[in-house]
């Protein structure tokens, strides 16, 4: 592939008018949406809008004009992204939060089942939530085993399936219809955690029960956005919300002592939301309004063949499955010190991060990167690795986050 095929294909993108749309330094290849998402550029004005109008003037009235409901509303907007209904989604907490919420939620169902099933390597908050959680529900235990034998892991103590979508750093992606299906033919709720894989690739939850993901990624809702969570319509009534706040009560403003738990999807929430970052993300959902995710789903792919050849032209191992279908919109390659490899790349204006021990990753975004982009990330990789840039002793110093 070469810069010129790569504009080629950038000519017909029918997603190319969404770069627009972001605001992003001039001397960056930004690789890394896929842990924090790019600024959508109309978001600074409307947090200037909930700031000095909505509070500033509004002040405490503003509660009655749109504020109190920002999480059901936004839930909404977000369930056509994870083929759920409007009704069936919420935003506000973090994803561990919700994590907690569900988890602790799936386990006083039944009180036959006791054990949560997860996958080894999991995203660490997903398994030291399910840590926690088990705690609060006398007998409850975690099972966390290789994917290989999660099928096996199945039986008829089993309370939840607790999968990530798409693997934070491999990308691999679990065949979604198929883990719901053999969750509940032991008899288990299926939860999915989102975070990788909404704005990513398509989702439809079908039959899934629970699910949670992160809004600050895929879909740009700013650092800490409001994570969502999903309760199929069916379990909606049956399932209890342990943390409890007045804000999940059937009626707040009553101030009762006693706790009622609201209806439908409200009983989720908890405490007060942070309004400001809902704003923040409200704004940003307005750039995924129409977005057809079969475009998204083909860039992504075209991306990651830029950079999968690139990859494996320098004898990188690629650990990210090489079938669309089978992964989300990021790519992982092995490298000896993909630590300094990953500094030295960010030094040269391509943002990627690196996760321990030895992979270095690559979110791609197809609203906001170019196929040109995404070639010349892959040239500058080639050039890190000729020159044996990543070898300068600045590249080895840790940093605490990237
Ligand atoms: C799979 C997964 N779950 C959860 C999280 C984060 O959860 P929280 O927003 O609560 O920090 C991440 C990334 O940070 C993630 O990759
Ligand atoms: N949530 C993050 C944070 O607060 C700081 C730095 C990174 C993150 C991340 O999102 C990490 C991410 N989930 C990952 O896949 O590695």
């Amino acid at each position: 592939m070469t810069r010129d095929d790569a504009r080629a294909l950038d000519a017909r993108d029918p997603l190319a008018a969404y770069r627009d749309r972001f605001t992003l330094p001039a001397d960056t290849l930004y690789l890394d949406g896929n842990s924090l998402g790019a600024l959508p550029a109309h978001v600074p004005a409307a947090l200037a809008n909930a700031a000095t109008r909505q509070w500033g003037d509004r002040l405490i009235r503003s509660w009655n004009e749109g504020w109190f409901d920002a999480p059901e509303r936004i839930g909404a907007r977000i369930a056509p992204l994870i083929g759920a209904a409007p009704d069936e989604v919420i935003v506000g907490d973090s994803t561990s939060i919700h994590l907690f919420k569900l988890i602790v939620a799936a386990l006083r169902l039944d009180p036959a089942r006791r054990t949560v099933v997860s996958e080894a390597g999991n995203f660490p908050t997903d398994l030291h939530v399910a840590e926690g959680a088990v705690t609060c529900v006398p007998g409850a235990r975690l099972r966390v085993v290789a994917r290989e034998d999660l099928a096996d892991a199945l039986d008829d103590d089993t309370a939840l399936l607790l999968l990530t979508h798409v693997h934070y750093k491999t990308a691999a992606r679990f065949d979604m219809p198929a883990w719901t299906a053999r969750a509940h033919a032991a008899g288990a709720l299926m939860l999915w955690d989102l975070s990788h894989s909404v704005g990513a690739v398509a989702i439809d939850l079908a039959d899934a029960d629970l699910a949670v993901g992160s809004t600050y990624k895929y879909l740009n809702g700013g650092p800490g956005a409001p994570a969502f969570v999903f309760v199929a319509k069916r379990w909606q009534d049956c399932l209890d919300n342990t943390l409890s706040g007045w804000m999940g009560h059937a009626a707040p403003f009553a101030f009762e002592d006693g706790y009622r738990p609201a209806p439908g999807m409200a009983r989720w929430r908890t405490g007060t939301p942070g309004i400001l970052s809902m704003a923040a993300l409200d704004a940003a959902l307005d750039v995924w309004d129409g977005v057809d995710m079969t475009a998204v789903a083909a860039k992504s792919a075209a991306l990651f063949e830029i950079l999968a050849r690139a990859g494996t032209a320098l004898g990188l191992e690629c650990v990210t499955p090489r079938d669309p279908a089978a992964r989300g919109s990021h790519i992982s390659f092995r490298h000896r010190d993909a630590y300094a490899l990953t500094q030295a790349l960010i030094a040269r204006g391509v943002i990627g991060d690196f996760r321990d021990p030895d992979i270095l990753r690559l979110g791609l975004t197809p609203l906001y990167l170019s196929h040109e982009d995404v070639w010349r990330a892959g040239d500058i990789l080639r050039e890190t690795i000729e020159t044996a840039a990543w070898q300068d002793p600045a590249f080895a110093t840790r940093n605490a986050v990237t």
